[in-house]
């Protein structure tokens, strides 16, 4: 008996929309032998989170969605960097411009957009491009290292976010912007006002009401011109106006198409067996430039063509939320007031928040919000339900001035009924997210992504996810939620410590390997982590996995905004010597170095050395690295103490000169800071240090767990010491605990809180035995430590790969 053979899919397209659909596909019980096209040359990644790479708070690798693996797993045939030029559906054959041909049974066309390139003379020049796809975001990031001037045309959702990215690079940032409001599309003129004063506060500059009628320049763009004659310098020109759907093989195939290609509520185009979904798409006269509404469109056509019932799609209600960090705005359905609207608004000034809310006939249809979106998900919902406006709901939203929002957050969540969808851009319901939930025991936002998708795309649902994860599990959510150092994996630190040691794992891929990780690769967030544990177990034995530590410390220096960096020599305990002084001039002449910075620590850093020139500079200078970039010790702040002050009673500066060198270069869990002081009046503040120590009559006082950072803490008073052998002995313990207990990426501040001051206390001040031991582990790890820049000096191959080699470190593969 013959087997029948699957029916062939043929997507063409391998960006969100075709790729999200092919995943619906397969949860549907896929019955296609399947083939996916992509332009393009990497596997599937997340468009949106182009914005996050160039602002540098994310990596190439970090935004792949589906990998190589995925398809081969999957048994799909990918052909990346292949266009397909043709569709003819009298041979049911495609060709590709490589000259492939291939049948098919079913098409899903998911082609996207282009940006829209303004026709204008000069836009052909180098140095001017769309902000569409990694190749742009490369070019943007290499233009940063050596121009200055930047101006993106469209002051549009990509726009902002680009001008940010590039702000963040180093660039000086001019967006150019056709009409007197940004966003206009998305937000009323009071928002849009705010958005603009709280963005020219972070960097960018705006030309308003400015039509870009010229690029001048000769091979590469210099600048624009503008029809008002006036001129404005740059070397990097963005244009974000807008995209284009891109239809050009379906114009070539014959389909129907108006801006996009023309759909039914089943997404069938004009020819049988021929869909499309995303970007490309124009349904009911409408074309979408957001995840959202493609996800929406992507269930629907899965179901389709899977012969799963399904309603037909009807179009989607779009909601926007800038990406850029510290500006919180959202906009979704009607945002200008007209005579049918009643407004309920509030605006303000000081905090800098504005709520709008719009009702027809008491029906809420539209919001913005900006400074604070915590209602966003609420609203979208409330939207998108058409619901009626209620006392309940007001306050909600407004605010009634009393009681905090976490009793109505967690009544919403009660309230939100089963099928409401919480996660827009991937159409997941409250149902589904309370069943992985329940059923299958997931006990963390990571392992509700990888399992249902939400929060995956654009991350704004998370607090809603949250919310509900902590609904269900109760008091079982704050033991839960320490679980799984990343999304790769559910085991927590201590459990992965504990098969460190038990399995006898070596590597970071071992451990990958052999805990089973659901990334082979694992990812940013585990890598330096697993490279730390085990240092930190096995200090002898253990080779540093470089690849596997953060940029700054890979490099041994940190990078600054423009793709300099920054070099800090050590100075035991804040003290340097007219000698050193004098090499550090001479260095910072010699390699044009533009500003010395007396740093918080009582360092000086020399800021913007040439990538290039790093070596030069250490071999130069000749003195330790100060660390500034590692997870380690940084510094140890004295005072003058005894040596000169006359209320010093103890001799704070040769100590803190002592501590820095015994403990310089041991890796911790997160950066470390002392500081040392000769009497209580603490003139180098030692209550926001991880150590602080402070000289009394008797002897010393040592404080743990201060933190003068993002959220400060001051330190706990540890215990009161007689000697200096005491002292050295008793921050030996504290820092070796740490280090074998400390979460990676913990500073102590968080671990005192977490592990408990009286719980330090007992294991270091009650057991002499317990101490020492510590002391001895400390001692052998310290034994392995060597000074990374003299290191890098004798080491020719990793310098020139490091700091002489130009290309660009982004890469998928
Ligand atoms: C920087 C940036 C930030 C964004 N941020 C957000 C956001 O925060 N929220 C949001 O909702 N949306 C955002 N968007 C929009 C969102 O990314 C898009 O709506 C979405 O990616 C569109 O998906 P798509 O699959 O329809 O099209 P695309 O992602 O464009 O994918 C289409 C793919 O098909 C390929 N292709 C085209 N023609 C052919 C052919 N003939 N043969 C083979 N392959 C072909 C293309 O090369 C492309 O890889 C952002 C977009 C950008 C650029
Ligand atoms: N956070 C997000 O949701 C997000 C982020 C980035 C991109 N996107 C999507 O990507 C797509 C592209 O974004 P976009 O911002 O380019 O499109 P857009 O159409 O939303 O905005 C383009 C902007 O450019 C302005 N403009 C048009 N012609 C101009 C000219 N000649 N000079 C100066 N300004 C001009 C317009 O007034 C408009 O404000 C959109 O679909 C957008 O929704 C979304
Ligand atoms: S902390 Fe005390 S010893 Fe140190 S400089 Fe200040 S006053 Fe002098
Ligand atoms: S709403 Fe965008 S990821 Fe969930």
């Amino acid at each position: 008996m013959q087997t029948q053979s699957k029916e062939k899919l043929i997507i063409i397209g391998n960006g969100m929309a075709g790729i999200s659909t092919v995943e619906q596909i397969l949860k549907l019980n896929n019955s296609f032998d399947i083939t996916v096209f992509g332009s393009e040359p990497h596997p599937n990644y997340n468009r949106i989170m182009l914005s996050y790479v160039l602002e540098g708070s994310k990596t190439i690798d970090d935004i792949v969605l589906n990998d190589w693996n995925w398809y081969r797993d999957n048994q799909i045939t990918l052909h990346t960097g292949t266009t397909v030029t043709h569709i003819d559906p009298v041979t049911k054959q495609i060709t590709t411009d490589d000259g492939k041909k291939e049948s098919y049974d079913k098409i899903i066309m998911a082609t996207g957009s282009n940006p829209f390139i303004l026709p204008i003379p000069g836009s052909d020049k180098e140095g001017v491009v769309g902000f569409r796809d990694i190749n742009d975001c490369n070019q943007m990031i290499e233009a940063a290292r050596n121009y200055k001037k930047a101006a993106v045309i469209g002051g549009g959702l990509l726009g902002l976010e680009a001008a940010k990215g590039l702000v963040n690079l180093g660039m000086d940032v001019t967006v150019v912007h056709l009409m007197e409001d940004i966003m206009e599309r998305q937000l009323d003129r009071s928002a849009s006002s705010m958005l603009q004063a709280e963005l020219e506060r972070q960097g960018i500059k705006f030309a308003m009401g400015k039509q870009t009628s010229e690029l001048m320049g000769d091979e590469r763009v210099s600048g624009l011109r503008f029809s008002d004659g006036s001129e404005l310098m740059a070397d990097l020109v963005v244009m974000a106006v807008g995209i284009k759907p891109n239809i050009a093989l379906a114009q070539a195939s014959g389909l129907e198409v108006g801006r996009g290609i023309v759909v039914d509520d089943y997404m069938q185009t004009s020819i049988e067996g021929v869909y499309s979904v995303g970007e490309c798409t124009q349904h009911r006269g409408v074309c979408y430039g957001l995840v959202a509404p493609l996800f929406e469109q992507g269930h629907v056509l899965a179901k389709h063509i899977c012969g799963v019932d399904t309603a037909p799609y009807e179009g989607s209600i779009v909601a926007t939320k800038l990406k850029i960090s510290g500006v919180d705005v959202f906009s979704a359905g009607d945002f200008v007031e007209g005579p049918e609207h009643t407004v309920i608004s509030a605006k303000d000034e000081w905090k800098r928040t504005y709520k709008k809310v719009l009702l027809r006939n008491n029906t809420i249809v539209g919001a913005v919000l900006f400074g604070d979106v915590t209602e966003s998900s609420n609203l979208q919902k409330l939207i998108k339900q058409q619901s009626e406006m209620t006392d309940d709901i007001y306050s909600t939203i407004m605010g009634t001035g009393c009681c905090g929002g976490g009793a109505s957050k967690q009544s919403s969540i009660e309230t939100m009924s089963d099928e409401e969808i919480v996660c827009g851009c991937n159409g997941v319901t409250k149902k589904t997210i309370v069943d992985v939930i329940t059923n299958q025991g997931l006990t963390s936002v990571d392992e509700i992504k990888a399992c249902t998708g939400a929060t995956r795309s654009c991350g704004g649902c998370k607090p809603v996810v949250e919310q509900i994860l902590q609904y269900v599990l109760g008091d079982g959510f704050k033991t839960a939620a320490k679980q799984g150092i990343c999304g790769c994996t559910t085991l927590d630190r201590d459990k992965i410590i504990a098969e460190i040691t038990i399995k006898g794992l070596s590597t970071t891929r071992e451990i990958m390997n052999v805990l089973g990780w659901s990334n082979e690769e694992g990812c940013s967030k585990c890598r330096p982590a697993l490279n730390y544990y085990l240092h930190m177990l096995n200090p002898e034995t253990h080779e540093d996995e470089k690849e596997s530590r953060f940029v700054n410390e890979r490099m041994n220096a940190n990078i600054q905004k423009d793709g300099t960096y920054t070099v800090v020599p050590r100075m035991y305990g804040g003290v340097t010597t007219p000698e050193d002084l004098k090499k550090i001039a001479d260095v910072s002449l010699k390699y044009d170095v533009k500003v010395v910075k007396v740093t918080g620590g009582q360092r000086l850093d020399l800021i913007g050395v040439k990538k290039e020139d790093l070596p030069k500079v250490w071999e130069e200078l000749d003195m330790p690295s100060g660390y500034a970039y590692a997870k380690s010790l940084r510094t140890v702040k004295t005072c003058v103490g005894s040596q000169f002050c006359r209320f010093g009673t103890q001799d704070s500066m040769g100590m803190g000169a002592y501590i820095e060198r015994k403990f310089e270069r041991l890796d911790f869990p997160a950066k470390f800071k002392i500081a040392v002081n000769g009497c209580p009046r603490s003139c180098a503040e030692s209550c926001t240090k991880d150590i602080g120590i402070i000289g009394n009559d008797g002897g010393w006082e040592i404080f743990i767990g201060g933190n003068g950072g993002i959220k400060p803490r001051i330190a706990d008073s540890f215990c009161k010491v007689k000697t200096d052998d005491e002292l050295i002995e008793i921050c030996g313990a504290v820092m070796q605990y740490y280090r074998e207990t400390g979460n990676y990426l913990e500073r102590t501040s968080e671990w005192v809180e977490r592990v408990g001051l009286e719980k330090i206390q007992s294991v270091i001040l009650d057991s002499q035995d317990n101490r020492k031991e510590l002391v001895k582990r400390i001692e052998i790890a310290l034994q392995q430590v060597e000074d990374p820049w003299k290191k890098m000096l004798n080491d020719d191959k990793t310098r020139t790969a490091l700091y002489e080699d130009h290309k660009l470190a982004i890469s998928v593969e």
